[in-house]
């Protein structure tokens, strides 16, 4: 099933942005994991949970970094996801002091097939729109739902007029 959804808008992130709400988001994790061993493994959900994995697991000193690859999207249209990789299930065994971690949530269909695999692991995102809000534990900011966000490795510098136009 494919479908195609409209969006008004655009919330483009810079590295510098990126940097900051995934720290940020490290940061509302820290101190929150299991009472008996705190977080002991993230697991990244491919490609766009990479980059805030890497730096999460840096700030929280977390050497355990597997990943699971999900294909969902082609361009903006979303279709059933589909894992074609999986972690190492030996050391994620039923996810408790597991960290999940994506760049964002959007109807929530990616996580529901991630979640499925790895029960008790605690799933964090750096971005969230409110169809799938409810598959994430922490996330740090809400976009609306119309909203396309824009990642820093989608992106280019490029050059734009001036307001007023040239002459
Ligand atoms: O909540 P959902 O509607 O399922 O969408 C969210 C997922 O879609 C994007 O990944 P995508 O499948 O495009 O792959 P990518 O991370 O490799 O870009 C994004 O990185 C999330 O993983
Ligand atoms: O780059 C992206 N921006 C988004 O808003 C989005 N939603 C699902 N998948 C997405 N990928
Ligand atoms: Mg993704």
């Amino acid at each position: 099933m494919t479908d195609r959804l409209p969006h008004e808008k655009g919330f483009h992130v810079s590295w510098d942005q990126l940097h900051r709400d995934a720290r940020a988001l490290a940061w509302r994790l820290d101190g929150h994991g299991p009472d008996d061993g705190g977080w002991r493994m993230v697991v990244a959900i491919t490609r766009g949970g990479m980059a805030p994995a890497m730096i999460v697991s840096r700030e929280l000193d977390i050497r355990t970094v597997d990943t699971i690859s999900v294909k969902s999207y082609n361009f903006q249209t979303r279709a059933e996801p589909q894992i074609i990789k999986a972690p190492n299930m030996d050391l994620v065994g039923d996810g408790t002091g597991v960290l999940i971690i994506d760049d964002l949530v959007d109807t929530g269909r990616t996580l529901e097939v991630v979640r499925a695999t790895m029960p008790k692991a605690h799933v964090a995102t750096v971005y969230a729109k409110p169809m799938g809000r409810e598959q994430v534990e922490t996330f740090i900011t809400e976009v609306s739902q119309d909203t396309w966000i824009f990642f820093p490795w989608d992106m280019a510098l490029q050059y734009v007029e001036p307001y007023r136009g040239t002459e």
